[in-house]
């Protein structure tokens, strides 16, 4: 997708970027993403020694398990009485092999679940903290069910590798390369006979991998959408419900099951085609070494003993090679997990948690100014929304944006916030540009009372907490106390540990506004944003959040987002929002006034809308 640089004093660094590849695009070359691939190891630097001495184990149980097959053989040799050990001290050797063996598997596993689990839990939450420091346009982007999976589904994979298949990979390259050695000391001639077989195994195993790869991987992009299906219709159940969509939202579903379905069925009749010949081709290749050691061993060339030791290191062989099949693929899978992680990892975030942690306010008055603005979204850039606006709010002064719905006032407001990059003229505070403010530091001098107050999952303490995580229990329980939030709060049996949000009770719209407003007090901004809510609340409520309002505002610099026009007629200055440009300001009794202008035909609408009602 080509990109345009549009506007002044746009760097490539601060447009938000839209030529991502999809994460579920075919990936190029395999090279490039074993180099990705292979970046991962940094997340192990910490754990090095750990990982070293996992993989000290790892050798020590390998060279255990290799030894068996010896003393197998060994205890034939006894049988022939050509060993001057007798069976029970072999035997004991055995049991001292096999709890060497039992002790090193312990350590081995315990000491790469360790590495594996600090390392993944670092790649987690760096792709976590790059996630939410990334800007807005990148995330509306996509979906929250995809970049969730990248967490979780992706990054499990890379869990694979770290704990599991690279520890195997070792295993089996050791016993494939000590395994053949022995074999080849052992009998050469039989080594030759058994290898015959392995170039045709190696082959099919490369010709059904590819295969089944590629139907696994299209099975997983649609277990992926599945996924997405499951949680867009939980996000917004109340819809479903309330449209009765339950039998469509079910269809959604079937619909993409059934495609998986049909492609792991797929794909599963390709791996049961590839067992059944490698079981035939592994099992006939022992058939036939068997038959031919068998003939060795009449002809005196070597024991029966060595015959039993060569069978048994075959069989070790053979299932190295055919899990070396399964290693590919897993790694394959991996690299692409890895790649569609790498992606994200390699954005450029608009704040790096660093600065995020040690950003300050400043000092600032809370002037704003808006020069001749223009703007269109990144994902609708035809469409401009904003095609000159100039506005000067002085410090301390109280204005309302007026318009009809998508007019673009909150538009106006997610730009100073920086959520976006203008196109061009200029945003200032305080007379300086808003982008030459550090992101958190501009974002920490702004608090929103939006329309739809988002509670977290926690107590309505952490939740006011939220506006100043560093507050102090009084300030919290003042700032609750200023926003007429108290008295609600102790009315309930555990006060400001009652627990909101998903699993907890649910407020009133005139307490979730007012637990916001404790949040904006708590935070203490110069520049305050007050999205109207749309919907009306009680007489009662009203009152008391407009109360709540009004202690708000005082010395801060308010832009009052209206949507109903009863609740503005105090602020100093009102502008009226028209096709992306301000068509008229003033106060509220000089704008009623004007014959057929926007903002008297506004009030008029609303006015007619309230007396319908009645
Ligand atoms: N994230 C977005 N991506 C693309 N277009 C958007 C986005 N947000 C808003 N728009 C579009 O920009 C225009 C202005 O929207 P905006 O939300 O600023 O209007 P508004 O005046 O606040 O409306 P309302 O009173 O209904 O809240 C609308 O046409 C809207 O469809």
């Amino acid at each position: 997708m080509a990109k345009e640089e549009n506007g002044k004093g746009l760097s490539g660094k601060d447009l938000p970027r839209n030529d991502l590849q999809s994460p579920f695009a075919v990936r190029k070359i395999k090279w490039e993403g074993l180099k990705i691939t292979l970046h991962l190891l940094r997340y192990l630097r910490p754990y090095r020694m750990t990982f070293a001495a996992g993989m000290l184990f790892l050798a020590l149980s390998t060279g255990t398990s290799l030894a068996f097959p010896k003393l197998v053989g060994s205890i034939i040799e006894v049988i022939e009485g050509k060993s001057q050990f007798s069976i029970n001290q072999i035997t004991l050797l055995l049991f001292v092999v096999l709890l060497g063996q039992a002790v090193f598997s312990y350590f081995r596993i315990y000491l790469f679940s360790q590495v594996s689990e600090r390392a993944v839990n670092n790649i987690r939450l760096d792709v976590f903290s790059k996630i939410i420091t990334l800007p807005v346009p990148y995330l509306e982007e996509r979906r929250v069910g995809e970049l969730t999976s990248r967490i979780t589904s992706d990054v499990s994979q890379l869990q694979g590798l770290l704990s599991f298949t690279l520890a195997e990979l070792f295993r089996q390259a050791a016993t494939l390369i000590v395994g053949m050695s022995i074999l080849f000391y052992t009998s050469w001639k039989l080594t030759l006979f058994m290898l015959a077989t392995v170039p045709v195994l190696g082959v099919a195993s490369v010709f059904f991998g590819r295969h089944t790869r590629r139907l696994s991987r299209k099975a997983q992009d649609q277990l992926a959408a599945a996924n997405v299906v499951v949680e867009e219709t939980l996000q917004s159940v109340h819809v479903v419900k309330a449209f009765t969509n339950e039998p469509l939202e079910i269809h959604r579903y079937r619909t993409i099951l059934d495609r998986v379905v049909n492609l792991m069925l797929f794909a599963a009749r390709f791996r049961g085609g590839f067992a059944s010949f490698i079981i035939f081709a592994m099992f006939g290749g022992i058939v036939g070494v068997i038959w031919y050691g068998a003939a060795l061993v009449q002809a005196g060339e070597f024991g029966l003993s060595d015959l039993f030791t060569f069978i048994l290191y075959t069989t070790f062989i053979g299932a190295s090679i055919s899990g070396m099949g399964d290693l590919y693929a897993q790694i394959n899978r991996t690299v692409g997990a890895s790649e569609r992680i790498f992606e994200i990892l390699g954005e450029t975030a608009e704040v790096s948690v660093e600065a995020a942690r040690n950003a300050v306010a400043g000092d600032i008055e809370g002037r704003v100014t808006y020069q001749d603005v223009h703007f269109a979204y990144p994902s609708r850039a035809d469409l401009p929304v904003l095609k000159g606006v100039s506005l000067d709010i002085r410090a301390g002064e109280k204005i309302a944006l007026v318009g009809y719905s998508g007019a673009g006032k909150s538009t106006i407001v997610q730009l100073l916030m920086r959520f976006y990059n203008y196109q061009s003229g200029e945003i200032l505070v305080d007379g300086k540009p808003v982008r030459d403010y550090g992101i958190s530091e501009l974002r920490k001098n702004i608090a929103i009372v939006p329309q739809e107050v988002m509670l977290f999952g926690g107590t309505i303490y952490e939740n006011i907490a939220y506006g100043k995580p560093s507050a102090s229990r009084e300030a919290i329980i003042d700032a609750a106390r200023r926003a007429h939030a108290l008295e609600f709060i102790e009315s309930f049996p555990e006060g400001f540990e009652t627990i909101v949000g998903e699993r907890g009770i649910k407020l009133s719209g005139g307490q979730r506004q007012r637990i916001a407003i404790a949040r904006a007090i708590l935070k203490d901004p110069k520049i305050l944003i007050l999205d109207e809510a749309t919907s009306s609340l009680d007489a009662e409520s009203e009152k008391l959040v407009q109360i709540a309002l009004d202690e708000l505002m005082q010395n801060r610099t308010t832009i009052v987002i209206a949507h109903r026009l009863a609740t503005i007629r105090k602020v100093d200055m009102i502008y009226v929002l028209r096709d992306g440009r301000i068509a008229e300001s003033g106060t509220h009794q000089a704008l009623s006034t004007i014959p057929d202008g926007v903002y008297a035909n506004l009030i008029k609408l609303q006015f007619e809308t309230a007396i319908e009602k009645y």
